[in-house]
């Protein structure tokens, strides 16, 4: 007998012994559903005792998102109480949506849930991932202990003098009848504030072309120009919901493929994914030019955020591993991201409501003009006890417009919140928008009515101490609150003194929001702006 008629005779009893073709699809096949059910499935598993909806697979419970928006949580919350399992896609986040849960998570049980969960367009953009916000345990303690002193009562008095020319020069673009997109207007100055404040730099987009006037700073120049506009576009794409990226949209429900779906569709052209790559890269690299020139001026002085980081870098050796470059420019840019956009829209709500109120209009207008001249420009300790009003204004636009509604967490090990023990990993997300429309705590939450935040006012009183939270709970709170509210009320200030504003006839009704990395306007806010002078004559 020859070899190859011995090899073929072989080659069918294996054939023969394997089992038939169906059978080996159905094996595939059964493995293939097991994997998808183990995938799928697995992070529901671990917090299947938390109640919530029935999450449909793959998108969870995107639908109900696309149906109520931002208000799902308040539905749910209604429905299941103040702890309810939400379905992100294929993530499940505990969300926790009650003053005294809240506490638990943020400040009683931190130790055990001390980072944030990275959201899905957060992923896909580099350039957020080492400021503050996303930075873990203790590489992040050590930063914030640094960076917290930067916020110092004596640092926040200090940046009144640069930040008023800034408003002033913003005040001037406005003129009486005229019809503008103010929420634009509000992101284009507290840009430029926090553009002076962050990186010392003017980004000059409130400059009026037509005048001479500027704040003397360093020169406005196309790269600072080009720089700020990509960070709109960078802003403006991280959405949360299904109108991303093709790779966000995949991470919402395959996690796995996101990146490498980015990587791919980086170097198609055409693709929103290749735009955002594009642009943060050369954000990117516009970002370390600025911190390379700084880091190379000797007496780079301490009224910019940038220059007060890069001096603690060169304090000591510990600083200089703390705060390498790449560090240093996702800070310096975390600031602006920060600062711009959570600003623009508290301060275009706020002048949007109180268009629509006029009793709360007289008693701000009242308070403003009691304080003295126009040109006497109030002192911190002014701004923090000579307006209570515009105070209570402010509050209660965050209450009624919360920027922020959801803050991520996420557990490091196995935590018992609220009766339910939350497995190591388990995304726990705050719900302040959901808070703040509680009728228990806010009678009439959908009524505009800044008295409720006076000491005096008996609901006040009666109120669960973290029952209002917009700037966040505990060790991880808004690092940026005081000056938040410190330059927010310099600038009410100066605009009431000047103008009042009416809604335009372009502006819809009702308001649409669009629900991204934090909450915006989808159209913008649109009105018209009244000189108090000519008010006066008429
Ligand atoms: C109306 C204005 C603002 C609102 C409503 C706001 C809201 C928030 C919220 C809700 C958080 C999460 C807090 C938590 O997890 O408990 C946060 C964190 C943070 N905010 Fe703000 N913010 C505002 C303005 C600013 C400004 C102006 C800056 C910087 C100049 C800033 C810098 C930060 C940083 C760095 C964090 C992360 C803190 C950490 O993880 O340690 N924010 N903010």
């Amino acid at each position: 007998m020859g070899a190859e008629p011995f090899v073929s005779h072989q080659l069918a009893m294996v054939v023969e012994s394997l089992p038939p073709l169906s059978a080996i699809l159905f094996t595939v096949a059964a493995l293939a559903i097991g994997a998808f059910t183990v995938y799928f499935y697995g992070p529901s598993w671990r917090v299947r005792r938390v109640p919530g909806p029935l999450a449909l697979p793959l998108i969870g419970h995107l639908p109900l998102f696309a149906k109520h928006g931002p208000e799902v949580f308040i539905v749910l919350a209604r429905k299941y109480g103040p702890i309810y399992r939400f379905h992100l896609g294929r993530q499940p986040l505990v969300m926790v949506a009650s003053p005294e849960l809240c506490r638990e998570v943020g400040i009683k049980k931190f130790k055990s849930i001390p980072n944030r969960s990275m959201p899905t367009p957060i992923r896909s953009s580099p350039v957020h991932h080492k400021g503050l916000f996303f930075t873990r345990d203790s590489r992040w303690q050590s930063m914030r202990n640094v960076l917290v002193s930067i916020y110092q009562p004596s640092h926040l008095a200090s940046l009144i003098p640069v930040i008023q020319p800034y408003v002033e020069r913003a005040g001037h673009l406005l003129h009486h009848g005229q019809e503008i997109t103010f929420s634009d207007l509000t992101l284009k100055l507290f840009s430029d504030t926090i553009g002076q404040v962050a990186f010392g730099v003017d980004f000059g987009l409130t400059k009026d072309t037509t005048t001479a006037s500027t704040p003397t700073t360093e020169s406005v120049d196309n790269a600072a120009t080009d720089f700020i506009q990509k960070h709109f576009y960078a802003t403006t794409s991280l959405k949360m919901d299904l109108s991303g990226s093709l790779s966000i949209v995949l991470g919402q429900f395959i996690p796995f493929l996101q990146e490498p779906v980015r990587q791919l569709l980086m170097r198609v052209p055409g693709t929103a994914d290749q735009r955002m790559e594009e642009t943060n890269m050369a954000m990117s690299g516009l970002l370390d030019n600025i911190v390379a020139e700084r880091a190379a001026q000797s007496d780079r002085g301490e009224k910019n955020f940038l220059s007060v980081l890069l001096n603690a870098r060169e304090s000591s050796e510990a600083m200089k591993k703390l705060f390498t470059p790449d560090y240093v420019s996702a800070l310096t840019y975390e600031h602006l991201l920060a600062g711009s956009v959570t600003m623009s829209f508290t301060l275009s709500s706020l002048v949007y409501l109180v268009a629509m109120h006029p009793e709360v209009e007289v008693k701000l207008l009242r308070e403003i003009d009691a304080f003295g001249p126009n040109e006497v420009v109030p002192d911190a300790e002014e701004l923090q006890t000579k307006f209570p009003y515009v105070e209570q204004v402010l509050k209660e636009t965050m209450r009624f417009f919360t920027v922020s509604p959801l803050i991520a967490r996420e557990a490091s090990e196995d935590v018992e919140i609220g009766g339910y023990v939350l497995p190591k990993g388990t995304w726990v997300w705050l719900a302040p928008g959901v808070l703040a429309k509680d009728p228990e705590q806010f009678p009439d939450p959908y009524v505009f009515r800044p008295e409720r935040f006076d000491p005096e006012n008996g609901e006040c009183k009666r109120r669960h101490p973290y029952a209002f939270i917009p700037f966040g709970i505990g060790p991880r709170a808004c690092i940026g609150q005081k000056f938040s509210m410190q330059q927010l009320k310099l600038v009410i200030i100066h605009l009431y003194r000047h103008y009042v504003f009416r809604h335009s006839p372009k502006m819809e009704v009702p308001l649409q929001f669009q629900f991204s990395i934090v909450v915006n306007f989808k159209h913008g806010v649109k009105l018209q702006v009244i000189d108090r002078k000519i008010l006066c004559k008429q």
